[in-house]
C-alpha cells in the first residue's frame, strides 16, 4: 500500500475511535496495526526472567523481618523485569503497538520455560493461558513452578476509550504469586496506560499512574509511572517506595527504600536492605537491556491442539505477515463463523462452554467462606491489609473509592484451578 493510502486509512481508524469507548474487540484496525499475535500469548510476558520471579525462594536469613524486606525487593524487581516484555515487545519486534488478536472463548496457549542455569535449581516453569471469557474478553493465566513450589496466577480484561490525544486503556483483575513453600504471598495489581504516537502514526504505549505490590508478611510497594518529563526527562520513568506496611505509606518520607529510574532500561536503588546482593551490583538495581528475556518454548504448530492459539490463528497470522488485507477478512470470517455456529449450538442444547482450566469465584460474601472453613481467597486478605477494592473495578482502586462503592459492581474475579490442570489429558505442555 502507497504511504499515501496508508495515511488516509489511518486517518479513517482515527476517525473511527475518535468517539470510541468500551471494549477493544470491535474495534476494526488497519492491516498495518494488525498484530499477527493474539492477545492470550501477551500471558507469557510474566515469567520472561524466571530466575527472578523465583529469586525470593532463594532469600533466607536469619532476622526475618530483613528476609521480608530483601524477598519484597526481589518481587519488585522480577516486576518491573516484566514491563519491557509486556509493553515494549511489539515496539521492539513489529516497528510499533500493534492490536493483538482478538482471542476466542477457549483459545488456549500454552508452554514451558526451561531451567538453562548450571545448578538446575530454577526447574521447570510452565506457562497456561486461556480466554475465559468473550465478551468481555478476559484472558486467565498461571505460571507453575513445581519444583520451587511458586504459582503465578491472574486475569486480565481492558477497556479503553479515547481522548483527544491518546487512547486511554484501563486495566482490570489482578496477579496473585503464591510462594508456596515460604508460605508467602504477593498481591499485584495492573497499571493503567495509554497508547501515545496515534496522530503521528506510531503508536506506543505509557504507563500511568500507580500499581501496587502487597505482600502477606504486611510490606507494600507503591509503584508510580510516568512518560517523558515527570520524574525526569526520560520515556518509562517509574518510582516504586516499599513502605512497612499500608499505614506508614501516608507520608513518602516513611519508605525503607526507593527504586527509580526507566523500566524499560536502567533503575537503582537507595536504601532498604543491608546485603548487597538483593540489589545488584554496581548501584544498578535492574538493566532491562543486559538481561535479555529467555523466551517461552512452544510446541510444533503440527503437535498443537485445535484450540491452541498459534495453531487456530496460523492463516490469519500469515495474511497479517503477508499484509493481505483480503485474505486477513477472510480468514478472520471464517474463524469467526465457526465460533458463532459453536454458540448457537451452545444455545440450541442449553449448554454453556466449559472454561477449562479456571472457574470463577464470587468474593462477595467472605463471611460465607470463613464459616465454611475454607482457606481465603489471597485477594480478599492482601486487598484488605492494602486497603485496596476487592470488587470488578479498574486494578488497582482503593476501598472507599467512588467506584468501589457502586453496588451494582460485583466481586467475580477468575481463578486458576490446578486440579483440572492435573486432570488435563488433551493438551500437552
Ligand atoms: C495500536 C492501537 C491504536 C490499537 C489498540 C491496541 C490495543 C488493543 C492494545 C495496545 C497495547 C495493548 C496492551 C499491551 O501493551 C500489554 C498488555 C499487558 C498484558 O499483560 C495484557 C494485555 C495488555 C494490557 C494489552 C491489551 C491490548 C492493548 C491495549
Amino acid at each position: 500500500m502507497s504511504s499515501v493510502a496508508s495515511a488516509s486509512t489511518w486517518t479513517t481508524f482515527i476517525k473511527s475511535i475518535a468517539s470510541y469507548n468500551g471494549d477493544l474487540s470491535s474495534l476494526t484496525a488497519p492491516p498495518f496495526i494488525v498484530s499477527p499475535v493474539s492477545q492470550v500469548e501477551y500471558s507469557q510476558y510474566w515469567a520472561e526472567h524466571t530466575d527472578l520471579l523465583l529469586a525470593p525462594n532463594f532469600i533466607t536469613g536469619e532476622d526475618e523481618d530483613e528476609v521480608a524486606l530483601e524477598r519484597m525487593v526481589a518481587v519488585v524487581k522480577w516486576f518491573i523485569s516484566t514491563l519491557r516484555s509486556q509493553y515494549c515487545t511489539r515496539n521492539e519486534t513489529m516497528g510499533g503497538e500493534k492490536k493483538p488478536l482478538n482471542p476466542f472463548l477457549g483459545e488456549i496457549f500454552v508452554g514451558k520455560w526451561v531451567d538453562e542455569s548450571e545448578d538446575k535449581r530454577l526447574g521447570e516453569t510452565v506457562l497456561v493461558s486461556e480466554q475465559v471469557s468473550h465478551h468481555p474478553p478476559v484472558t486467565g493465566y498461571a505460571v507453575i513452578n513445581d519444583q520451587n513450589k511458586t504459582l503465578l496466577q491472574g486475569y486480565n480484561k481492558v477497556t479503553a476509550y479515547m481522548s483527544s490525544t491518546a487512547l486511554n486503556v484501563k486495566q482490570f483483575g489482578h496477579a496473585i504469586l503464591d510462594f508456596q513453600k515460604l508460605e508467602e504471598q504477593y498481591l499485584i495489581t495492573l497499571p493503567q496506560l495509554h497508547i501515545e504516537g496515534i496522530f503521528a502514526f506510531s503508536p506506543f504505549v505509557e504507563l500511568d499512574g500507580k500499581s501496587y505490590i502487597q505482600s502477606s508478611t504486611g510490606y507494600l510497594a507503591v509503584i508510580e509511572y510516568s512518560g517523558r518529563g515527570y520524574f525526569s526527562g526520560k520515556k518509562n520513568s517509574f518510582k516504586a517506595r516499599i513502605f512497612r506496611d499500608k499505614a506508614s505509606s501516608g507520608d513518602k518520607e516513611n519508605a525503607i527504600c526507593t527504586i527509580s529510574g526507566q523500566w524499560s532500561g536502567v533503575s537503582g536503588i537507595s536504601g532498604g536492605p543491608k546485603r548487597p546482593s538483593v540489589k545488584g551490583g554496581d548501584d544498578i538495581f535492574f538493566d532491562a537491556h543486559s538481561t535479555e528475556p529467555q523466551h517461552l518454548v512452544v510446541k510444533p504448530i503440527q503437535e498443537q491442539h485445535h484450540l491452541e492459539s498459534r495453531r487456530a490463528w496460523q492463516s490469519v497470522a500469515a495474511a497479517v505477515k503477508e499484509g493481505n488485507y483480503d485474505l486477513i477478512v477472510q480468514e478472520k470470517s471464517k474463524l469467526e463463523n465457526e465460533q458463532r455456529a459453536l454458540r448457537r449450538a451452545e444455545a440450541d442444547s442449553g449448554t454453556e462452554w466449559d472454561v477449562r482450566w479456571f472457574d470463577i469465584v464470587d468474593l462477595e460474601d467472605t463471611a460465607d467462606l470463613v464459616a465454611s472453613g475454607k482457606p481465603q481467597d489471597p485477594l480478599v486478605s492482601l486487598a484488605q491489609v492494602a486497603s485496596l477494592s476487592t470488587k470488578n473495578v479498574t486494578s488497582g482502586t482503593a476501598k472507599g473509592d467512588k467506584d468501589d462503592l457502586k453496588t451494582e459492581v460485583g466481586s467475580k474475579h477468575w481463578r486458576f484451578n490446578t486440579e483440572k490442570f492435573a486432570a488435563e489429558t488433551e493438551v500437552k505442555v
